[in-house]
Parts: structure tokens; C-alpha cells; sequence
């Protein structure tokens, strides 16, 4: 019995001149919930698509569970939901799940997988009828038509409303209380933020970043500074002189900045002779941390 789920060693995959997954290596364990973030064409769903044996590597290997991905596919442990899953045209949205339920090998009752993924409402529907959101709901229902032990899903909450975005992610919280493996690309990192027990950045096909959402924040290492300057013009160019400095941005008499060295900034801040007010310092959303560190990556390596 293997622990590992998911195992990338040394996977590469080119199309052309473009090197979209560069060396990847990289293992997901029993019950993980896993954020992949990265820019546009950082490799995510090229990863995905090799995972789930969609696309063979050039070089390297990937497995599932110790196997070859199809033959964990063939065996219903992986649930996915592509971003490109085009849904089939003139069949009901009971009728698609249905058809999913019975390629699964350990299905779960129909009435209980468009119950989970709130579509009961619409089964009776055709599918290239759905909205955007319905469809999205539809192919979550795909994902979690049996019991899986990894879920893969490529950017699930694009076009979700707020509350179907709730409700999805609590169905996803379960199912990694239940020992499941989740692992999800997103754009949206408040997301990865809050759901993701660990966080992996690519750029450029290769692995910029592993951790906890924490870890990752305290890697790019800079802090915010804010406050006002309530006594006379703020000059901007005085500011930007302060060591550690990464960004600034002035509003008014409001300045926001970020700095690699907070203590060193605001210290030089007095040195300079002024007097903040409403002065706050505090680390990076996993946002910032995020463009912090892939551009750190852009000018390193341009
Ligand atoms: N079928 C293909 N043919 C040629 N190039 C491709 C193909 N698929 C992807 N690419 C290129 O490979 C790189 C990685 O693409 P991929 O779709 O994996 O990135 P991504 O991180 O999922 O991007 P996004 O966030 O925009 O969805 C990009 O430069 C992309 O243009």
C-alpha cells in the first residue's frame, strides 16, 4: 500500500519551443488539499492533464497511487473536473450523471450526487441549456459521481456565484476530512488562501514554491507598511529613498508600502524627520506573496 497519490519525477512536457512543464517533481500524500497557483501558461493544466494521463510526459515519469495514471483512472480512484470538459449536447443533466454514476466502480446514488453538487433542481434540464455556473455545478457533479480518493479540478469555482462557491468548497472540505486527496488550479487566491492545506507555485513549468499558505507568505519575505502624513505635502521622492522599499504608493496623504525589512524602513522613516500616523505594519496576503515572489522569478531570470 503506498501513501504517495500523486508523484511526479523529473516530468517534463514541451509543445514546440515552449518547455510548459520544466523538471517537475513533486509528491501529494492521503487526505492533502492542494492549491496549484500559477500566471497564465505557467504549466497548470498541462500538470493536470499529465496527471490524469490526458497528455504522456517526454521525459520523466508520473504515477497514481503507484500505477500508471489510466490504470488509477480505469479503477474510479480519481474524480476530475477539466476546465475544457465540454458537457454532452441533448442529454438531461439526471441523464449525464447517471452515465457517470455507472462508468463509475464504486458509484454513489444518483439522487445523492446532484444533491451534493445542488443541481437537483435543474436534472430534468439539458445541459447545453445550463448557465455558465449551472455547468460548472454539473461537472462537479461528474467529479464526485463515485467514491474517488484523489479529486482533481481545474479552476471549479470560475462563473460560480458566492453562495455555490460556499457550498462547494464545504463539499470539498468533507471529502478531505473523509482522507481524500483534493487537488485544485485556481486564479482565485483567497481561495487557496482559505481551503488549501498546501500551496504549490509554478512559473514557467517548474516549482517555484511549495508550503503552507503561511510558508509561502513568510518566503517572500516582505511586509506592508501604512500610514498617513497629516503635516504638509508628502514628498514622494524623500519616501522612495527609505531602504527595503519594493513598492510604494501614495494616495493623498496616505502611504502604502512594502518593504523586505519593515523594522529597517520604519526606523529610516523617522530618520528622515517625519512624523507617521495610524502606522501599521503587517505581512503579505497570500496575493501579494504571490506576485512577490513570481516576479522576483521574472527578474531573475529575464
Ligand atoms: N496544445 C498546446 N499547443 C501548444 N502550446 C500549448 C498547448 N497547450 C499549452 N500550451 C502552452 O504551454 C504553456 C503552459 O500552458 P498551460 O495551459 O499548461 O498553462 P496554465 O498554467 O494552465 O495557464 P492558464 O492559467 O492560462 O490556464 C503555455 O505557454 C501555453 O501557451
Amino acid at each position: 500500500m503506498t501513501t504517495t497519490v500523486v508523484g511526479f519525477d523529473q516530468v517534463t512536457k514541451s509543445y514546440g519551443d515552449v518547455r510548459a512543464v520544466d523538471g517537475l517533481t513533486l509528491a501529494l500524500h492521503p487526505g492533502e488539499t492542494v492549491a496549484l497557483l500559477g500566471p497564465n501558461g505557467a504549466g497548470k493544466s498541462t500538470t493536470l492533464d499529465l496527471l490524469l494521463g490526458l497528455k504522456r510526459p517526454d521525459s520523466g515519469t508520473v504515477g497514481l497511487f503507484g500505477t500508471e495514471p489510466r490504470e488509477a483512472i480505469v479503477a474510479g480512484r480519481v474524480g476530475a473536473m477539466l476546465q475544457s470538459g465540454g458537457l454532452m449536447d441533448e442529454v438531461t443533466v439526471a441523464e449525464l450523471v447517471r452515465l457517470a454514476c455507472d462508468l463509475h466502480p464504486r458509484p454513489y446514488p444518483v439522487a445523492d450526487v446532484l444533491a451534493r453538487a445542488g443541481v437537483t433542481q435543474i436534472a430534468d434540464r439539458r445541459v447545453d441549456k445550463l448557465s455558465g455556473g449551472q455547468a460548472q455545478r454539473v461537472r462537479f457533479a461528474l467529479a464526485t459521481a463515485g467514491d474517488s480518493d484523489l479529486i482533481v479540478l481545474d479552476e471549479p469555482t470560475t462563473g460560480m456565484d458566492v453562495t455555490t462557491r460556499q457550498a462547494f468548497w464545504a463539499t470539498m472540505r468533507e471529502q478531505a476530512d473523509q482522507g481524500r486527496t483534493v487537488l485544485f488550479a485556481t486564479h482565485y487566491l483567497e481561495e487557496a488562501d482559505a481551503i488549501a492545506d498546501r500551496v504549490l507555485v509554478l512559473h514557467r513549468g517548474r516549482l517555484l514554491a511549495d508550503g503552507t499558505a503561511a510558508e509561502i507568505k513568510a518566503k517572500a519575505g516582505a511586509r506592508r507598511i501604512s500610514f498617513d502624513l497629516p503635516d504638509g505635502p508628502v514628498d514622494e521622492a524623500a519616501l522612495r529613498t527609505l531602504p527595503f522599499l519594493t513598492t510604494i504608493d501614495v494616495s493623498g496623504r496616505t502611504v502604502r508600502l512594502q518593504s523586505s525589512d519593515a523594522d529597517a524602513t520604519v526606523h529610516s522613516l523617522y530618520g528622515l524627520g517625519l512624523y507617521p500616523r495610524n502606522l501599521e505594519v503587517a505581512g503579505l496576503g497570500l496575493e501579494q506573496a504571490f506576485v512577490a515572489i513570481t516576479t522576483a522569478e521574472e527578474a531573475r531570470t529575464s
